[in-house]
């Protein structure tokens, strides 16, 4: 009933029929996820989760060293990295979260926009054991659906999640490995630049790890499997999605990290998908893939491989777009306009 009410609404608008694309997919999903014809987009957030990796520190996987990802969690809290710039440009709220970094924020009691929620300082080079217990992976999913859950009760329902840890892309391709059954080589790419020595490198290490932990084997158990190979903030961020879902938030997916976190939200709840809207295609080896197996039609393919939600933060605008041309176009009733002729 709604669906047809809002294609209807749609269809009468002041334009071929179609003509706004995928804006017009937008404008039904949403009205579908707020279920209503009149959709509203308020308080838009990103969240940044951010994490170290143990496998980091071995530099067998990732170009730049482990402790770039305490110093961006800095830049972001000083406003000077890329999701600061696009936030700030479409006035969109920027959440920074903690969720496994190895350093020290304490200096940082008050900030407004960032949040302890440390598990551990980082995770276990899964190399050797379990990235982390399933205590701490559902420690994790539960802070960050409270997380969500404090931004809905503050009037957000579109929102957007990007990551920062250094490695984390091995994580996101050991998870597509399990989850899409595709091989390591298929899921792996070169991340912040692997050269391409370093891409054979990296293959080779997760090979191995895909190995130890019988990523092939994956037996349904999505908890056991972000506890062998996941990061913290890929855990929160998983989380995160489930509890979007459950307050009917618009979600933006970003990049091939914040994908392999849906990967895993999905096996845990598949309604999380009826809310989200793919921002973009990463330029990262293996996200094609991953959307693939996802059906996933992203709105921008700018070749952007950056993640901290950058994606996300550039495509509300156009969910905003969408919902606006919804609400505020006038029909060809209400403006006096003829519709094409009838065949
Ligand atoms: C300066 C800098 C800023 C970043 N912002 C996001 N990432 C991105 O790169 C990392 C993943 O790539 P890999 O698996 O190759 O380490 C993540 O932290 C991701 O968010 C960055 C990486 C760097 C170096
Ligand atoms: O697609 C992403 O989100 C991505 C790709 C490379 C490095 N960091 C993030």
């Amino acid at each position: 009933m709604l669906q047809e009410q809002l294609q209807q609404a749609i269809n009468n608008k002041t334009k071929p029929l179609g003509a706004l694309g995928a804006l017009e997919t937008i404008a039904l999903q949403t009205g579908m996820i707020q279920g209503t014809v009149r959709p509203v987009i308020r308080h838009p957030h990103i969240v940044v989760f951010a994490g170290d990796h143990g496998i980091a520190a071995t530099g067998l996987v990732n170009p730049y060293p482990q402790a770039v990802t305490a110093q961006m969690v800095l830049n972001f809290l000083h406003g000077g990295a890329a999701i600061n710039v696009f936030t700030r440009q479409h006035n969109i709220e920027l959440i920074v979260v903690d969720a496994g970094v190895n350093h020290d924020f304490t200096q940082f009691p008050d900030h407004p926009h960032f949040i302890h929620a440390k598990i551990a300082q980082g995770t276990h080079n899964y190399l050797e054991a379990p990235a982390m217990s399933r205590e701490q992976a559902n420690a994790a999913i539960a802070k960050g659906k409270e997380i969500v859950h404090q931004l809905a009760t503050k009037g957000c329902n579109c929102i957007g999640f990007g990551e920062m840890g250094i490695g984390n892309t091995s994580s996101a391709s050991l998870i597509m490995n399990a989850l899409t059954g595709l091989s390591i080589e298929a899921c792996t790419g070169r991340g912040t630049g692997a050269s391409d020595e370093q891409l054979q490198t990296k293959i080779r290490t997760l090979e191995t790890v895909a190995q130890k932990h019988h990523l092939k084997a994956y037996d349904k158990d999505a908890i056991g499997l972000l506890s062998k190979v996941g990061g913290f903030e890929i855990a929160m961020m998983v989380g995160a999605y489930l509890q979007a879902a459950e307050e009917k938030m618009v979600i933006l997916v970003d990049g091939f990290i914040a994908t392999a976190a849906l990967l895993i939200a999905k096996e845990l709840n598949p309604v999380v998908l009826d809310h989200c809207i793919f921002a973009h295609h990463s330029g990262e080896h293996g996200h094609e893939k991953m959307l693939q197996h996802l059906e996933a039609r992203p709105l921008l393919q700018l070749g952007m491989r950056l993640g901290e939600g950058t994606g996300a933060a550039l495509a509300i605008p156009l969910v905003q777009s969408a919902v606006n041309f919804l609400c505020e176009m006038a029909s060809f009733e209400s403006a006096g306009v003829e519709k094409k002729s009838e065949e």
